[in-house]
């Protein structure tokens, strides 16, 4: 597709231009956003236009109610069209489809949902309850109305991509999935749309989670108690109030007690700054110095 991003808000406007795109040949990738869009968002998007090489781009922009439960910051929660229009321009998007919560949930919440199975009941999920009900059913809503190719997410989101890729999986929904980096700023925190409801010293409390999950990457080799303990030191020093610090495997299962060197892990936080929560992750080697 040529010509700058184009905006659109219904599924009309999308089909049609998806057949259009189609037509041409290529595949369809999308990068589905709740928009406030940051660089960690560009970054999905790069990736997404160098996936699509001559295909098409196409970034979603909807906050979707679902995944909000009551006293979360759905009302509160960022938004920013234009500017999200521009950032997506910029990076070589094609389409912008910015639907309203009529058009996703014509009929109002729907009857058929995605559950989440065990998965969906830790960790978010158990501080979220509903959280991955909501964010499975508008992916494969999303995958239904743009029928992707390839479907990029970030690892910011660990837990959120180890289900999507496991929707896929179960229901056989034939998308590919691609998993991107996350970005940070130069002290370690990990971009959030959520970081600017930061004041400046819960700013700098919010660097708690990054150094934490430094710590723990740095002293991997010795093990998962040393690096569960190093994180939480890291966490003690700041003003943040833990949610949970763990290391699963990198399907968030539990670890046998005694694994071997080399092996592959995840460490996960979730804290509360202030009124603002964070999450973060980072991969693990442990039991090898690195
Ligand atoms: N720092 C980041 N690096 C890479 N990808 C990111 C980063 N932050 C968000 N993403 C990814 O962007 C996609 C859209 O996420 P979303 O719009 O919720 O942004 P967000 O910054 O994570 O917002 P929130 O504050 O709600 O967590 C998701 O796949 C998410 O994992
Ligand atoms: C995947 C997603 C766009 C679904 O609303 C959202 O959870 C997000 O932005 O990570
Ligand atoms: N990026 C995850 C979306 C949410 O927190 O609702």
């Amino acid at each position: 597709m040529s010509g700058g991003s184009r905006l659109v808000g219904t599924r009309e406007e999308l089909a049609s231009l998806l057949a259009t795109a189609r037509a041409a040949g290529g595949p369809v990738v999308l990068v589905p956003t709740m928009g406030a869009l940051h660089e960690g968002h560009a970054s999905l998007m790069r990736l997404a236009r160098e996936r699509a090489g001559h295909g098409v781009v196409v970034a979603s922009v909807f906050v979707n109610p679902l995944q909000f439960g009551p006293g979360e910051d759905l009302d509160r929660y960022p938004r920013s069209l234009d500017a999200d229009r521009d950032l997506c321009a910029r990076e070589g998007v094609d389409i912008v489809f910015a639907p309203g919560v009529d058009e996703v949930y014509p009929g109002g919440e729907p009857q058929v949902t995605v559950r989440p199975g065990p998965l969906g009941k830790v960790l978010e999920g158990k501080i979220r309850p509903g959280h991955f009900r909501g964010v499975l059913t508008v992916v494969a809503k999303l995958f239904g109305l743009v029928r992707p190719d390839v479907a990029v997410f970030g690892e910011k989101d660990y837990q959120q991509l180890v289900l999507i890729r496991r929707m896929v999986l179960d229901l056989n929904m034939g998308v590919e999935v691609v998993g991107a980096p996350t970005v940070r700023e130069a002290d370690g925190l990990a971009l959030s749309s959520r970081n600017r409801y930061l004041d400046a010293e819960q700013r700098l409390a919010a660097t708690a989670l990054g150094r934490a999950l430094h710590a723990a990457e740095r002293n991997a080799a010795y093990g998962v108690q040393v690096a569960l303990d190093e994180a939480r030191t890291e966490l003690r020093e700041h003003l943040v109030d833990l949610d949970y610090l763990v290391v699963t495997d990198p399907g968030l299962g539990e670890l046998p007690p005694v694994v071997p060197p080399g092996t592959e892990a995840r460490m996960l936080v979730a804290a509360r700054v202030g009124t603002t929560r964070l999450i973060d992750n980072v991969p693990l080697v442990l039991g090898r110095a690195s």
